[in-house]
């Protein structure tokens, strides 16, 4: 079963259209959106909770359409964190657990306390005066103590510092050690992404590059640094972007199937494949 399907998902804004995106999120696994500032990554998220509807094409969300009525039940199954948090200003975090052991069935206030504790919450801070990271680690404490099989979140480590974040990864790692757990996480920390993910999936200005198993991602390309001679050698469509190298030479994204054997490739990361291909399309 898939925890997400999006199909030829369509929505246009003045100056912005998502265009016929179709993704899907099998259940068990850690998806990472990326993309640059505006490529459609929260609205993308806001299609999948219902807070947008498509123009045309259907989210479905735990089996749910997410524009259906019956979706509104499944929302104690999804655990949300969006960029912003959003909690009453003058509640503290014992008296939000208060509202949330009255809004949630599931509801579980010893693991909301554990949560407290590891990220070193104060109980009696009115939320307002709490810090921008402070905010996160609140709404990733509620999102995880609710009991969801899903976990989407928009950009739910930024200003967290990295000591935090590399704890909140490993907690959202423990949380799809159950086989039914999924997780849909946007990020511009690559390298969080690298670290957490079994899917990458990649939009860009509104349309979907690809999203692949990051580790056939990973494998599928290579890093070529040489000379331009070199480089324009190769077979078309071997190249996927270049630029100039400090030395004067060229460093490249090849497809390593498309090179021939022998070459020295230097092994990727997320960061410049997605670096690479952005270059690649503004170049087309
Ligand atoms: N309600 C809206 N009305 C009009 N335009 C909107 C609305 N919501 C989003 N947009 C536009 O849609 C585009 C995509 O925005 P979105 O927030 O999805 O990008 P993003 O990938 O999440 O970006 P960022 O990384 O900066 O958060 C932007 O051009 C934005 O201005």
């Amino acid at each position: 079963m898939n925890a997400i399907e999006l199909s030829h998902v369509t929505k246009h804004f003045p100056g912005f259209t998502l265009q016929d995106l179709s993704l899907t999120v099998p259940s068990g696994t850690i998806c990472g959106l990326v993309g640059e500032n505006g490529a459609g990554k929260s609205t993308t998220i806001r299609l999948l909770m219902g807070a947008l509807r498509p123009d045309s094409g259907t989210c479905t969300v735990l089996g749910a359409d997410s524009a259906a009525p019956e979706f509104l039940s499944l929302k104690e199954d999804i655990g949300v964190v969006l960029d912003e948090a959003y909690f009453p200003e003058s509640l503290n975090a014992l008296q939000v657990g208060g509202v949330m052991a009255k809004t949630y069935r599931r509801w579980d206030g010893k693991q909301y306390q554990n949560y407290l504790t590891r990220f070193g919450l104060p109980e009696k801070k009115p939320f307002k005066d709490f810090s921008r990271g402070m905010k996160m680690k609140l709404a990733i404490a509620v999102a995880l103590s609710h009991s969801p099989r899903l976990l989407v979140l928009d950009e739910a480590t930024a200003g967290l510092d990295p000591i935090v974040r590399d704890e909140v990864l490993e907690i959202f790692n423990e949380f799809t050690r159950e086989e039914d757990h999924s997780i849909l996480i946007s990020s511009h920390i690559l390298s969080d992404l690298e670290k957490l993910c079994d899917y990458i999936a990649f939009l860009h200005q509104g349309r979907l590059l690809f999203c692949d198993e990051k580790d056939r991602l990973l494998e599928e390309y290579g890093i070529f640094v040489g000379t331009a001679d070199q480089v324009n050698s190769l077979q078309d469509g071997a190249v996927v972007a270049r630029e100039n190298s400090s030395f004067g030479g060229v460093r490249c994204l090849v497809k390593r199937a498309l090179v021939p054997a022998g070459w020295a490739l230097e092994r990727p990361t997320v960061e410049d494949i997605v670096l690479f291909l952005v270059k690649g399309a503004k170049e087309q």
